[in-house]
């Protein structure tokens, strides 16, 4: 067992929120958009109340409701993670270092996030706030990670890969999971409890030194290419839908109609939203979808309402809409109008007592780290 203590360092590290499915690619395609979270890591001298824990500080969306203790905290307790399974049992203590006065003094690690993602609205917050841990985990331990390791590591965690490689990668990204052997099945489908223990084990109890090992290759994307005239008007409702719930009223088997519905679309809007001038005509239709929409119609009031009465037609430069990730999020693909979309969207929402933001984002480049 180990625990890395490190000279100061600091660094950034920033992480995209996402859309994922983008009409009918259910648990397969995702979009990186311009609202970010940034952990920045940085050397403090330390007061010794933390015990040797990093001192975990917070602003922005969230930042009434997520625990600040390091071992309750997703973006920590993924850091772990991918600590301990390289051997690595604790957060990473900072060194004791000469300063330029040639005094040594303690110094603890300072992680302070910033969010811009709100949380439960279907934009990625969770797959960010994992790849975040993954990137964190990374640094801590001087792992150098490939991407594609740190895509496994991710999906021990969050297990379908449209909003965590979207995040990681960045732009319109297509992804699966590799079929794995049975003992790479068992690995990955651990559950989450094991991964990501919520609690420091009581003194004597096994902590676990053998986390499991995410599979190697579980995760394999591509990128598509992506209109630079398209910009994504995210219609944001005022209350949370947490994608396991979102999840849970959705069937387990489709018709052969409702699949071939949607593949055949998905198989246009890949290509489609690469296109210059996009097609409206093309992409509205090829954003439909029959395989998540219409089950989570009863836990979004407005959602049907909203796909269908904001069209091409209706509003010009529109290209298409659709639900954003897991909802309750709507998010309309335009090159212009956007105003008109987003309000003329909040008028039939307050129609069913629901108030909402919106805001118009661009799609951004995936996960960074920058060290200073
Ligand atoms: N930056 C973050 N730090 C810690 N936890 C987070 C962060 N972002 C999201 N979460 C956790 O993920 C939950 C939302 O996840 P989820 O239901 O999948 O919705 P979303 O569509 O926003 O990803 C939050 O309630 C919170 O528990
Ligand atoms: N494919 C998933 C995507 C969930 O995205 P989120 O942003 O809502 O977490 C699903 O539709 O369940």
């Amino acid at each position: 067992m180990s625990n890395v203590g490190q000279p100061c360092s600091s660094f950034v590290i920033k992480v995209p929120a996402t859309s994922a499915n983008i009409g009918p690619g259910f648990d397969v395609v995702g979009l990186s958009l311009s609202l970010h979270l940034t952990l920045t890591v940085t050397c403090v001298p330390t007061d010794g109340s933390h015990g040797n824990l990093p001192i975990l500080e917070y602003t922005g969306e969230g930042s009434d409701e997520v625990p600040l203790d390091p071992y309750k905290n997703l973006t920590t307790r993924v850091a772990l993670y991918v600590l301990r399974c390289h051997g690595i049992q604790k957060f990473p203590t900072a060194l004791s270092t000469p300063s330029s006065d040639g005094i040594t003094r303690n110094a603890q690690l300072k992680i302070a996030v910033d969010n811009e993602i709100p949380f439960g609205r279907g934009l990625g917050s969770s797959g960010a706030a994992v790849i975040a841990g993954v990137l964190l985990g990374n640094e801590l331990g001087n792992l150098n990670l490939s991407t594609s390791r740190m895509l496994d590591f991710a999906l021990m965690v969050e297990r379908h890969p449209d909003n965590v490689t979207a995040a990681l990668v960045g732009g319109f990204v297509g992804s699966y999971l590799r079929e794995l052997d049975a003992t790479a099945t068992e690995a990955a489908s651990v559950p989450l409890s094991e991964v990501l223990p919520e609690y420091p084990p009581d003194a004597g109890e096994d902590w676990g030194l053998h986390p499991p090992q995410p599979p190697i290759g579980i995760g394999h994307y591509v990128q598509f290419g992506w209109s630079e005239s398209i910009r994504a008007v995210a219609i944001i409702p005022r209350f949370e839908l947490s994608t396991a719930s979102a999840r849970q009223v959705l069937p387990q088997s489709y018709s052969r109609k409702d699949l071939v519905f949607n593949l055949q679309r998905l198989a246009v809007l890949t290509t489609a939203l690469a296109a210059t001038p996009p097609d409206p005509e093309l992409i509205y239709e090829a954003m439909k979808d029959r395989v998540h929409q219409p089950y989570r119609k009863e836990l979004i009031p407005g959602l049907p309402d909203v796909t269908s009465n904001i069209t091409p037609e209706t509003h010009p430069r529109l290209l298409g809409i659709c639900l954003s990730g897991a909802g309750p999020t709507i998010l309309a693909l335009a090159t212009g109008g956007f105003e008109a979309i987003a309000e003329d969207a909040r008028a039939i929402f307050r129609t069913k007592g629901i108030e909402v933001d919106w805001k118009v984002l661009h799609v951004v480049p995936g996960s960074s780290v920058q060290r200073s």
